[in-house]
């Protein structure tokens, strides 16, 4: 193909298809952007000069590893661990850790893919990366999990730095796990750094970082609810999943006056038509964070309805949803289903949670739709600034982290409005998958050529 000639979405789209077969995740993250960027490179040739869209679609570098540990039998087991760094034009790569069974190198690519845009969008110097294993934590010892994320510190500590590399927590890997690596990755270097986020208060964390994710998503919301005149106060919430991110959201979504009525696990669904008030969050935040166990039980507990069969909560009537569980968990059909029961927002609080076809569903319906790597950007964001504050060895107040946050989460609103608002419409529409995609794109890809080819 010419270098002149600036390729269409199916010519993009089936480049990357033959350079990445067997990973759909990734093939779908990177259409989803070149969907959005590609009139943009067009409007503004020296991205296609410097073949940005293209570099930015190929990792720097993917480091797959084997994970060896003994489990409490004293068996041998063997996992395979990864770290996907996909660029660092503008900072340090960040991004999380993944332990589920689901993991492979075309999921990493996709979501240190989408962490390229996410980490930009945050205004803050992060590049974008992510790693995880096939590990399944569920049903592991406190023991095993120390023993295999010793064991998986034990290869990525060649790979990752302060200033090289910054890994966090994701899907199955909270405080408990960063603590474990944290030791390992100290015990290995004899340096006391900021190499994980996500750390514990007494090690060098920072305030309001477990928060920040499922927060930033209900802000996110908050924000494109006021830009066209709305408030979340009085609608019903659907919300999925119940980890670090769920909980989270259903806890902003309570202070700012809607009504949670869902949460799934990998099991199913509850729904409570009373709501999930803040006695009922605290019973999940105990069931899920320190006793394991699985959502049914809150059924049971509360007398509220449970949808087993892995079932998903999108056919629940509501206004409002905040998936917050993983990828693909909304189809096309779900999406149908929502805008028949009148949904006016989704705020994606977890890494592509909708399906291609769903996200177009939205779109022409008009209503608020906020892809995730602007509406759960919090997280890492909070993340940026516990860098800042290991850097400096101080720890910042609760209060400004707050107060930071907020301002992250608008920051990345105003910067979604001013790359995916319409001009002249009367119903102040604007696209956040566009915005998003553009605002992140720019950042990037300007750091890029002043760098050179590299
Ligand atoms: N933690 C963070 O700061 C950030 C997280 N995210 C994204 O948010 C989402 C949730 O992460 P987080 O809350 O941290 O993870 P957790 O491990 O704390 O919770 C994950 C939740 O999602 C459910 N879940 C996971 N996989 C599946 C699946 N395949 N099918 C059905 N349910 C599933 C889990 O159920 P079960 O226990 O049964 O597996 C659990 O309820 C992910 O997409 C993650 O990438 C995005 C930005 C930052
Ligand atoms: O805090 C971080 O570094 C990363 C969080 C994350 O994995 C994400 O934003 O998807």
């Amino acid at each position: 193909m010419s270098r002149d000639h600036v390729p269409t979405l199916e010519e993009f789209v089936d480049g990357v298809d033959k350079r990445n077969p067997g990973q759909p995740e990734f093939i779908q993250a990177v259409k989803e952007v070149a969907a959005s960027v590609l009139d943009y490179i067009k409007d503004h040739p020296k991205y296609h000069e410097h073949q940005i869209l293209e570099r930015m679609a190929e990792p720097d570098r993917v480091v797959s590893f084997r994970v060896c540990w003994q489990d409490d039998q004293g068996n041998v087991r063997v996992n395979r661990g990864y770290r996907v760094q996909n660029n660092n034009a503008i900072g340090p790569y960040k991004g999380g850790i993944r332990f589920h069974p689901s993991v492979n190198q075309g999921i990493l690519k996709f979501l240190a893919f989408e962490q390229t845009f996410k980490n930009a969008l945050t205004g803050l110097p992060m590049g974008g990366g992510k790693g995880g294993s096939n590990f399944n934590p569920k049903g592991k010892s406190d023991a095993e999990i120390m023993r295999f994320c010793q064991a998986f510190m034990t290869e990525l500590y060649r790979h990752v730095g302060e200033d090289t590399d910054v890994p966090a927590g994701d899907i199955g890997v909270g405080g408990r796990e960063i603590g474990y690596m944290f030791g390992q990755f100290k015990r290995i270097t004899n340096r006391y750094v900021g190499v994980l986020t996500g750390k514990g208060m007494e090690y060098g964390g920072s305030p309001i970082r477990t928060e920040a994710t499922g927060y930033g998503a209900v802000y996110f919301l908050q924000d494109m609810l006021k830009h066209v005149g709305k408030s979340p106060e009085g609608h019903v919430a659907i919300v999925s999943g119940s980890g670090n991110v769920a909980q989270h959201a259903v806890e902003k979504l309570l202070q700012l006056g809607a009504k949670p009525v869902t949460l799934s696990d990998s099991d199913g669904f509850i729904y409570d038509k009373n709501g999930i008030d803040e006695e009922k969050l605290a019973f999940v935040k105990e069931l899920k964070n320190k006793r394991r166990g699985r959502i049914e039980e809150y059924a049971r507990k509360f007398g509220a309805e449970f949808h087993g069969d892995a079932a998903r909560p999108w056919r629940v009537p509501g206004t409002l949803a905040v998936p917050c569980a993983t990828q693909n968990e909304i189809t096309a059909d779900d999406a149908k289903m929502m805008l028949d029961n009148g949904i006016i927002a989704v705020s994606e609080g977890a890494n592509m949670p909708t399906e291609l076809e769903a996200v177009h569903r939205f779109q022409q319906a008009r209503i608020l739709f906020a892809p995730g790597k602007a509406a759960n950007a919090g997280g890492v964001g909070v993340s940026g600034l516990e860098m800042s504050q290991n850097s400096a060895r101080i720890t910042w107040k609760e209060d400004e982290l707050q107060r930071l946050l907020r301002d992250i989460m608008q920051g990345i609103h105003d910067r979604c409005v001013k790359y995916g608002g319409e001009t002249g419409g009367k119903d102040k529409y604007v696209d956040y998958v566009k915005g998003a995609n553009v605002a992140g794109f720019v950042k990037v890809a300007d750091a890029m050529i002043a760098q050179g080819v590299v």
